[in-house]
Formats: C-alpha cells, structure tokens, sequence
C-alpha cells in the first residue's frame, strides 16, 4: 500500500469520491453556482469598502475637523449601505444555493433508488436493510448540509477573506504580513479539533447507521421478536446502542465546546491586543487612526471568516464521508454488469436467437457448478435438459441447492462454470426487458406490497384490467379478490395482511402468470398452503401444462407427483431423476425414501 494512504484520515480518503459525486448530481445547476460566486464576490467587494470610507470619515473630515456635511453624509451612508446590501446579497445567494442543494439531493435520492433497485442479488445477501435505508434518506441529506452549510459558507467565507486581506495590504502591508504571519495559529487550532473530535464524529455515525439498522430488524421480524418474549434484551440492545451514540455525540460536542471556540476566541484576542501593540509603538498621526479603524473593522472579518470555515470542519468530515458512502453504493456493480451481458444485445436480437431456437429445450442446463463463496460449492457439475412446455419438480434434502438452481436461473447469480441456455441462447446474452417477462417466479414468500390486489398483480407493468383478471381467474385468485370490500381495489395492508397465506400465495401466482411467461419457477409455492388451496393451485397449473415450461420446487411430494420429470438433488448433485412411479422403484433411492416419509407422517 503506498505509505500516503495509510496516513490519511477517512474524511481526506473521502474527498474525492465526495466531490465527484456532488458534481454530478449538481450538474445541470452548475450555471446557479458560478452566479452566486460572482454575487458573492460583489457582496464582499462592498464590504470591504465599509471601513475604506468609514477610514476616509475619520482621517478627511473628523479628526481635522473639516465638516463638509454632504461629503459626510454621502461616506456614513455608505458606511451603511454597503453592509446592508452585502447582507443581502449574502442572502439572496443562501437562497440560491439552497435551491441548488434540495434539487442536487433530489437527484442523488433517485440515483442512489434506482441504482439500489438494480444491485445484484448477491449485494443484498451482505446488505443490511437500515444501512441500506440511512443512505438513502440520511447519507443524502448529510449531502444536502454539505451544499447549504458548508459550502455556502466556506464560498463566502473564503471570498470575504482574501477580500479583507487584500484591503489590509492597500491599508499597511506591514501589518498585513504580521496578521498573515499569526493567522496559522488557526490551523493549528483546528489540527488539534480535528484530531480530537474525528474518532468521535465516525462512531456517532455508525453507531447512527446501526440504530436505524436495528429498527428495521426489529420492526421486520417483530412477530418472532415478540413471539420469543425477546422484547426486553431487545430494547436493552437498543439502549445500549443509543447511549453509545449519545456519548459519541458529546464527545463530538465536548472537542467543540472546550478546544474549538475558547481557542478561537483566545486567539482573536491575542490578534486584536497584537494590532493595538503595533499601533501604540509608532508616533501617532492623525491617519493613523483611520487605519487603526479600519484595520481593527478588518480584523473581525478576517477572524470570523476563518472561525466560520473551521467551524464547518466536523460537518465537512461528516457530511464528506455520507457522501463518499453514497459514492461507494453508487459504484457497485449493477447486476447487469455482472459477469455477463444483461441488458447487452437488444431485444431484437435475442428474439431472433430465441426464434431460432424454439426447438431447442426451454431449459438447457450443461456442467453447471456454482459457489456462493470460493472454495465451497453448493451446485457440482450439473447437466439438465428441461423441454419447452414440460413439468418438472425439483426435489432434495434442505441444503441440497433447489433454491441455488433456482436462483441461477433467475440470474441472480452467475455460476462460475457451465452454462445455462434458455431456447438456445445462453442466460447471460438475453435482455434484461425480455428475461424477466420470459421468466415468471412464485417466491416461497409472497411478497405484497401495501396497495391494492390490482396493483400487487400488475406491479408496475401497466397491464390491462382485463389480462389482470385473466391471471387472477387462471391462478383461482378471483373469487376471493372479488368477495374484498373494494374486489380489485381493496387496499391489502403491509405485506399483504389483510389475506391468508394461501391467498397471498395464489395472488404471487396471479402475479407470475399476468405477465405470460414462457417458464414459471416455483420455489415451494404450495409449502403453506393447505391441501384445499394447494389442489386449486394443482389444477391451477395443470391448466398451465404443455403451454408454460413449469419448474417447482417442492418439499410436500404431493405437489410434484405429476410432474413430468422429477429431479432429485442431494448435496449439489442429480442423484436420481425420472416420473414419480420411475423413482419409485429404485429401491432405498432419496425419493422413495422421501415420499414414505411424508406418507407416514401423513
Ligand atoms: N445467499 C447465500 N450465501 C451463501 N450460502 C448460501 C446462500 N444461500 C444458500 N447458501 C448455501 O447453499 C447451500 C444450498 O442452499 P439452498 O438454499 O440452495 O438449499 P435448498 O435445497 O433450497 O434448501 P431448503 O430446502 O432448505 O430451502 C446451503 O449449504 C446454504 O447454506
């Protein structure tokens, strides 16, 4: 590693990667930036003019006594107006860069979704739901601060003081020098802050993520949570969390309240008491005293300016490292840049490799071996040939890897050897748009969004109200939508609890099929459903057969016993396949030992 990095704090790594980002998302208002440094330079322009003409008050006409009373009044309200215009032009462009901040966040929220939307699976495999939720909403407003506080701010701050600086020089360079020289007594100062609130600022951060992380947690799995009476150690972890995050955050405050200010306001002092010195040491001339007027109106410009720069520093640092961790999620792969091309040929040219191939299997499946992490294969050297239009069931022992297939085909994955061809063209080659309608799936666990049934069975497609009620009556889910309040429209609640599992499973089936897939996977659809519900989906899918290519997962053997071809893995392998009377024979084989079983226990 280059012996630079090592040393460098988070918040320096983070530059960077912040700052690109805030470039892009600030692109198309980049015109309003450039007005308002030129606003901005005006506004400071003016007030360093103030004390000029207070300095030509003074030295002109006080001191000598020499009251020419327009020239006077014209000088003091001067003195005057140019303060009061600077302010507002200093507001004006607050205003500005506030506008350009909230619409700059509002694009950063949307690429930050859409990116999210598009992560591949194996992302969220690590991911952690509140983390993922504070990038969102926190990590982009931090973003926001960094706009508004911290870069109007440090613009404007900057601008007043070379400003200032550059008057001090035209006023008495000497003096000047000797501010100049003092002035790094203020980085000093801020050294030493940063160096003291940083490990604070970072742990009040993450121990901020992990407060919204455990929320989720919490909320998501509250019917286990509450179920194993777990509430208290719970909410004791939760008030651990949340006093760490406390202490961090005083820690954080404690750096700025004892070292920051006191130190700065010290040092104002000691510059001030510094100039007066100087002063006193020379003869005295009537001039002098505007100078001295000026400078000491000057020397308040100079030292809040840089107060105010320094002051933004733990808000720089924080809200540097939000957006760096924006940045970060941002670069992640999406899926379709994952080992593959997903959204590579167009449409049209998968559709002629698919024509091409209609008399190709639907599923074709050659020495396919795929590991979750290096080193530990779930799926070893598989071939499978799956005709179009077929049934087949996938059975095997927990952790045999039917999910693993299943995801595979799903191309949430990307195996690392073999191949998987769907009508001839292999998974990585077919468009995204084409993949997904081409490929229907019913998760073990229906997910519903908190909307209405329609909406749950159309999910963003724009379907027809008609080809919604068809899937509705092919997956046997019409007649309990109509008997809701509302039918269609009937509002199903957060994850859908207003209906019974089954029903919540035959409308994941409705869903699958309202988008006419030429494949329907299954992953243990029928698992919670009754045996009532689960000979509706049976006949469900049977009406499905020689149309749709079906592949089930399936633990209940019942669901599968007229399948077509039934696969058997275990540990990763085919170990047997064939019709159910087929596997049946093999005497002591996994199938027929696993449908014994379940008779048995039936
Ligand atoms: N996302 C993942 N990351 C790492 N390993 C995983 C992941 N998903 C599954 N595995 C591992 O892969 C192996 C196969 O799991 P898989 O879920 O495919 O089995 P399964 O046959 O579907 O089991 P079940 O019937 O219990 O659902 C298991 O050893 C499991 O621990």
């Amino acid at each position: 590693m280059h012996p630079e990095s090592t040393s460098k704090t988070p918040a320096a790594q983070a530059f960077r990667p912040a700052l690109a980002l805030l470039q892009r998302a600030a692109q198309p208002d980049l015109h309003h930036l450039w007005r308002a440094i030129i606003w901005l330079v005006l506004a400071a322009l003016l007030e360093v003019l103030g004390p000029i003409m207070g300095k030509a008050l003074i030295d002109e006409h006080l001191l000598p006594h020499h009251l020419d009373w327009p020239r006077m009044a014209a000088l003091l309200a001067g003195v005057v107006l140019t303060g009061w215009i600077a302010s507002g032009l200093r507001y004006l462009q607050l205003v500005r860069l506030s506008g350009l901040a909230m619409r700059s966040v509002m694009r950063l929220r949307e690429m930050v979704y859409s990116h999210v939307l598009q992560l591949p699976m194996a992302y969220f495999d690590r991911a952690i739901t509140g983390q993922l939720v504070s990038r969102v909403t926190n990590d982009t407003e931090a973003v926001k601060t960094l706009y508004i506080q911290v870069l109007f701010v440090m613009l404007d701050s900057s601008i007043v003081l070379i400003g200032t600086v550059a008057a001090m020089a035209w006023l008495d360079w000497h003096l000047m020098l000797i501010v100049l020289a003092l002035l790094p007594m203020v980085l000093l100062i801020v050294w030493l802050y940063q160096r003291w609130s940083a490990p604070a600022v970072t742990r009040a951060r993450a121990l901020r993520s992990d407060i919204n992380a455990q929320m989720a947690e919490s909320i998501a799995g509250m019917s286990v949570l509450q179920a194993s009476n777990a509430e208290r150690r719970f909410g004791q972890r939760f008030a651990r969390t949340n006093q760490d995050h406390y202490h961090a955050r005083l820690a954080e405050l404690r750096a700025n309240a004892w070292l920051l200010r006191p130190a700065l306001d010290l040092f104002n002092i000691i510059l001030l008491a510094a100039v007066i010195f100087l002063f006193g040491q020379r003869p005295m001339t009537a001039a002098e005293v505007g100078v001295l007027y000026a400078f000491i109106s000057y020397l308040a410009r100079v030292i809040e300016p840089l107060i105010q720069i320094t002051m933004q520093f733990s808000q720089l640092q924080q809200s540097v490292v939000a957006s760096a961790r924006v940045a970060t999620l941002l670069d992640e792969a999406r899926a379709d840049e994952h080992g593959g091309d997903h959204a590579g040929p167009s449409s049209a040219a998968s559709s002629s490799a698919s024509a091409a191939a209609t008399d190709a299997a639907a599923v074709s499946i050659e020495h396919l071996s795929f590991a979750y992490h290096p080193g530990s294969t779930v799926l070893h050297d598989l071939s499978l040939q799956i005709a179009s239009g077929s049934y087949i069931g996938i059975v095997g022992h927990t952790g045999s890897g039917k999910s693993t297939l299943l995801a595979l085909l799903l191309r949430y994955y990307t195996a690392q050897q073999g191949s998987i061809r769907l009508y001839g063209t292999p998974l990585a080659s077919i468009a995204n748009q084409r993949f997904r309608a081409e490929v229907g799936l019913v998760p073990q666990d229906p997910f519903l969004l908190a909307a209405s049934a329609r909406e749950n069975i159309d999910m963003g497609r724009g379907l027809s109200d008609a080809a919604i009620e068809a899937a509705a009556r092919a997956a046997h889910a019409h007649d309990f939508i109509c008997a809701l309040d509302q039918g269609y429209d009937s509002p199903l609640g957060e994850g859908g609890s207003r209906l019974s599992v089954g029903q919540k499973q035959l409308l994941a089936i409705a869903r699958a099929l309202a988008g006419q897939p030429r494949i329907l996977l299954l992953d243990e659809a029928t698992s919670h459903i009754d045996s009532q519900t689960e000979q509706i989906v049976q006949t469900a899918l049977d009406a499905l057969r020689g149309r749709v290519t079906v592949i089930a997962i399936a633990h209940r053997l019942s669901t599968i016993r007229d399948a077509d071809r039934i696969i058997v893995l275990n540990h990763g392998r085919i170990a047997e396949q064939g019709a159910h009377e087929q596997l049946m024979q093999i005497n002591d084989g996994i199938y027929q030992r696993l449908y014994l079983l379940q008779q048995l226990a039936a």
